[in-house]
């Protein structure tokens, strides 16, 4: 381990612990499955957000460190900068910058909040989850593939850019190891790929999955879990799919994003790519080297037929209460024996090389 870069990213537990008032709940952003998040300042002004991981990691601290020298090296202007982290007996802190916008949820979802974000935002943001998408996927030293992607996790800087953030459920691979199977699955529902809910198998596609299932949320403005038409609870996948296929696929547009024919293009396009993204056949689904070549218009690309998406809220409903947003863990035997988790440690943040 590079000494010098650990006492570069390693921050003083006390000195963090009073940029955040004692971790006082005033200055709570939230809680995540890996523990509550809150908002400091450090002594040079700089404003911080500190994630308290949850003490029941048992995860050494050199293996911590490791970890965090990984993420560190991450750098791309689409992710969320880890500034570095904090040990003192079993706490475990990691320090991020802070974005002042705080979540895309935040906005698309709120019913005041959501006219602060038009069309042309909405559309800066699109692009630049992809790029930042791309960056872990091919562009990084390291493939990374994300498995929580989500609005809560894309977080918003001054000048609303994308920043996507949590790396604690991503996980490092040599650039030739694209896929990985695993029984211990970590991801948001509503967003994971069936391939990946049912059987356990992620890759580079089902972060795609996801990525399809937020930009058509950011297109209509509703929350894939709860869709509603006409006071009608429907399945927004199935509903995309439905409106494409009859040549309606106007009516799914948030009604607040008002639009010129120009943007009309634009966002009748995003569509399309959303339901190339959520496609059931994997294969189907395009990189995002190819949806950046979509989204940016190029006129030689021609966006193929989308073929059905895959209905997974639809048949597979799981039995089992959803406690707020958190992240679920279950068993590769299937969504009848779902369990709720909201303590996921981060000790598969360390898995670097998949099964
Ligand atoms: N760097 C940051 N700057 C500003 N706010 C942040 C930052 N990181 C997190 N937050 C806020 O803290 C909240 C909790 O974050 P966290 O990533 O732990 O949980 P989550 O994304 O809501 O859930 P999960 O852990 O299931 O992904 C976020 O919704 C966000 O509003």
């Amino acid at each position: 381990m590079d000494m010098s870069t650990v006492e570069i990213l390693q921050y003083n537990f006390n000195l963090v612990k009073g940029a955040t008032n004692d971790f006082s709940d005033d200055n709570k952003l939230g809680e995540g499955g890996f523990g509550a998040v809150y908002k400091g300042e450090l002594g040079d002004g700089q404003g911080i957000a500190v994630k308290r991981l949850a003490k029941d990691s048992g995860q050494g601290d050199h293996e911590f460190m490791n970890e965090v020298l990984l993420v560190a090296k991450l750098q791309h202007r689409n992710l969320v900068r880890l500034l570095g982290f904090s040990m003192e007996g079993s706490e475990r802190l990691l320090i991020y910058e802070f974005m002042p916008n705080a979540s895309l949820d935040q906005f698309i979802f709120d019913p005041t909040k959501c006219a602060l974000l038009d069309w042309e935002k909405r559309y800066k943001i699109i692009k630049g989850i992809a790029k930042g998408l791309l960056y872990l996927h091919e562009d990084s030293r390291l493939m990374i593939i994300h498995r929580d992607l989500k609005a809560s996790n894309i977080l918003l800087d001054a000048e609303l850019n994308a920043k996507i953030a949590d790396f604690g459920m991503a996980r490092w691979f040599k650039p030739e190891e694209t896929q990985g199977d695993t029984s211990q699955i970590v991801g948001t529902y509503g967003y994971m790929a069936p391939e990946y809910a049912m059987h356990g198998q992620f890759s580079v596609k089902s972060d795609v999955f996801s990525y399809g299932v937020l930009v058509l949320e950011m297109i209509t403005g509703q929350k894939n879990r709860c869709f509603r038409y006409e006071e009608r609870m429907e399945d927004l996948l199935s509903f995309a799919w439905k409106s494409w296929q009859d040549g309606t696929a106007m009516k799914m547009i948030d009604p607040i994003l008002k639009m010129g024919s120009h943007s009309l293009h634009d966002i009748i396009r995003s569509i399309h790519i959303g339901l190339l993204c959520v496609q059931e056949k994997v294969v189907e689904r395009p990189t995002m080297a190819s949806i950046i070549l979509m989204l940016n218009g190029i006129s030689t690309v021609t966006l193929p037929v989308p073929s059905e998406p895959a209905f997974f809220m639809g048949v597979s409903e799981p039995q089992v209460p959803l406690l707020h947003e958190h992240s679920l863990t279950m068993s590769s035997s299937g969504l009848g024996r779902a369990k709720i988790s909201k303590s996921i440690n981060y000790v598969s943040i360390s898995e670097i090389v998949p099964r």
